[in-house]
């Protein structure tokens, strides 16, 4: 029986850096960013669901589950985590986030076979130089762990992942593919990296 990866893309930030517009609707070459997330990801796993805590209409308009956090005071990444964390039935959840149009189209895979070969609970994606703390392929049973996290005050992912059996996953064959948007000038020069 082959193992079942749900993906969650997390669009639920307050994207201050892009003067406050909601990152994931925010046009890179004529498509808003999330739908190139979706289409680098859809191939690699069962169900997508999509974090949000604005624009949901807009968003469910993708024809996937729209989720909203469960905790409404915008704790980070980690609260849309646990929020999917919820929703799915999956053996692996996939995080990304809408802001990250080049993802591996490989990403999956060479996650999943390094976390099963190593007995691991997580695997985060490395670009060969740092590790990418919202790229993560996890189990869903952590979550118990991941409420205590956040039940503590504590926010930080990478403080989270680190107290897990966890592997790097290396990409740095694809660096490039973990360009990150977060303001308007980054979009601008991966709106012509793309178009080239
Ligand atoms: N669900 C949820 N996701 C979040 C939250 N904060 C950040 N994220 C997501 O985490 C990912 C990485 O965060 P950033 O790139 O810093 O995004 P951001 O916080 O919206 O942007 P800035 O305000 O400019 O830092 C993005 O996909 C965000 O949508 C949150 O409070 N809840
Ligand atoms: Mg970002």
């Amino acid at each position: 029986m082959s193992l079942q990866i749900d993906a969650v893309i997390l669009a639920g930030g307050m994207a201050r850096r892009m003067g406050g517009n909601d990152k994931g609707l925010v046009e890179l070459n004529s498509q808003p960013m999330i739908k190139h997330t979706i289409d680098r990801i859809k191939p690699q796993v069962k169900q997508i669901l999509i974090n949000a805590n604005r624009n949901q209409t807009r968003y469910a308009e993708f024809g996937f589950p729209v989720i909203s956090d469960e905790d409404t005071g915008y704790l980070g990444p980690l609260a849309g985590m646990i929020t999917a964390m919820a929703n799915t039935q999956a053996d692996y959840l996939l995080v990304v986030p809408c802001d990250c149009p080049l993802l591996p189209s490989d990403l999956v895979p060479r996650m999943l076979a390094q976390v099963e070969h190593q007995g691991a609970d997580l695997a985060v994606a490395s670009d060969g130089k740092r590790e990418q703390p919202v790229v993560l392929l996890l189990k869903p049973s952590l979550r118990d762990s991941m409420k205590a996290f956040l039940d503590a005050g504590e926010r930080k992912v990478e403080l989270w992942y680190t107290k897990h059996d966890r592997v790097v996953t290396d990409f740095s064959d694809q660096a490039n593919a973990f360009v990150n948007v977060n303001t308007p000038e980054q979009k601008q020069q991966v709106a012509k990296a793309i178009a080239k």
